[in-house]
């Protein structure tokens, strides 16, 4: 049944609907996260933007309340919030504050060239093996009882979203301490993620686990008595901690570099829009759900639809909180959905859209009638230097 009856609006309901139909395609029972998909819900939390303080208190784990993070994540990711919109709306904070803040949305931005240039082989090494642990632990990552990871573990499967601090321990742990594979720590992290990127789930990885730099992350007790004032008392291993000290592994030798790393043009998409022909449809992605969707805004007289890529989720297997998420967007937006291959649900309609920087949707939009492209909301737009490191990048 490739057309699905619309999302529903209320969350119950739209919890149902994502179990009815989608729910033979997640790794789990699906329930919704705390976090809220919709555009009502992005346009609220960029309301509450206040990064007053976020320079000194982004890593902090607990107490939740003194967090700095925004957790605007998930709404950046499917652009529902855009990041030209998020750096502005930061315009009259402290100076050291949203130097900061915009620092990291230029992370994001620096993840998206780098997966627009070099695409699948964002999940190779980029510039060094993975890490040399000389004792790998044999049977499970972590012992259960470790407080910091019990809870750093929960938080990813109920909220499906961690500040950036516990997504570095639970990398570094997974990979640097116990010698696990970072690209499968990577997919199952990406898969409760509401902000799940390839682009930015593989970057925080290389960097982590030194792959991308050289230098490995290592985490240890010292974070956790740090950001998480606590936690360790609360722990039943606290006098026979398994990261009292550093860890010892060092990155892997040098590796040769793909290919476009150093230089080489990324594709940036149109400037312009390009227009060929009258369109019947916009056609959305997850890269860009939200009401602010540029093709969606040149031709609001026209229908949405969006496709639910059933082989591809089949094979992610993303949690359902994930598709609670999308489908909350989605029910908003009033737009059709269908479920299936979007090459096999789309063919024979004239299609605007957006360009997005995913290599799976330029292959998607070169076997369908795409007569209107509309450019991407960059911050900055892709040129041809170096992507070896965001320090080279950003200069
Ligand atoms: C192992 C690992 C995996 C990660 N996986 C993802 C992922 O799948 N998707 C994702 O969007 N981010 C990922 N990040 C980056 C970062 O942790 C999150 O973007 C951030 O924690 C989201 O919380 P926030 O919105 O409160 O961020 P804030 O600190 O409030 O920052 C504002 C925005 O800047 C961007 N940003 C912040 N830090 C980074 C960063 N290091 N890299 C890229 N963008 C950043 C995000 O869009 C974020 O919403 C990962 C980091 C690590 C170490």
């Amino acid at each position: 049944m490739p057309l699905l009856p619309a999302p529903p609006t209320g969350r119950d309901d739209v919890v149902d609907w994502v179990r009815e139909h989608l729910g033979h395609l997640s790794c789990d029972e699906v329930r919704p996260s705390r976090i809220r998909g919709g555009q009502a819900a992005a346009d609220a939390a960029l309301a509450a933007l206040d990064v007053t303080g976020y320079a000194s208190r982004r890593s902090t784990v607990l107490p939740a309340g003194s967090r700095g993070a925004s957790g605007l994540s998930p709404y950046i990711r499917h652009g529902l919030l855009d990041l030209p919109t998020v750096w502005d709306a930061v315009e009259h904070a402290p100076a050291r504050d949203r130097g900061k803040f915009r620092d990291e949305l230029l992370w994001q931005e620096y993840a998206r060239h780098l997966y627009a240039r070099i695409g699948r082989a964002t999940a190779q090494p980029l510039r060094f093996g993975p890490p040399r642990v000389d004792e790998p632990w044999a049977r499970e990552p972590w012992p259960q009882e470790m407080a910091c990871m019990a809870a750093t573990t929960a938080e990813l499967r109920e909220d499906g979203w961690l500040v950036n601090q516990t997504r570095m321990w639970l990398s570094s742990q997974y990979t640097v301490r116990a010698g696990g594979d970072w690209r499968e720590g990577a997919q199952e992290m990406y898969r409760h993620l509401l902000d799940g990127s390839p682009a930015a789930n593989r970057l925080g990885w290389q960097w982590t686990v030194g792959t991308g730099t050289g230098k490995v992350y290592g985490f240890s007790r010292w974070q956790v008595e740090k950001r998480a004032p606590g936690l360790c008392r609360s722990c039943p291993l606290q006098r026979a901690c398994p990261v009292q000290d550093w860890p010892t592994a060092q990155s892997g030798p040098r590796v040769s570099a793909p290919e476009g790393l150093r230089d080489g043009l990324t594709d940036g998409g149109p400037v312009e829009p390009v227009v060929t022909g009258g369109a019947e449809a916009v056609w959305l992605t997850a890269e860009s759900l939200g009401d602010r969707d540029p093709a969606r805004r040149a031709r609001p007289d026209l229908p949405s639809v969006f496709v639910f890529d059933e082989p591809l989720l089949a094979r992610l297997r993303l949690s359902g909180k994930r598709l609670v998420f999308l489908a909350e967007a989605l029910a908003e937006l009033g737009a059709e959905v269908r479920l299936g291959d979007p090459v096999v649900e789309l063919r024979g309609r004239r299609l605007a859209t957006t360009w997005t920087y995913v290599p799976g949707w330029k292959v998607r939009s070169r076997r369908l009638e795409v007569v209107a492209t509309y450019p991407w909301p960059w911050l900055r737009r892709p040129g041809a230097g170096s992507l070896q490191s965001f320090s080279a990048w950003a200069r």
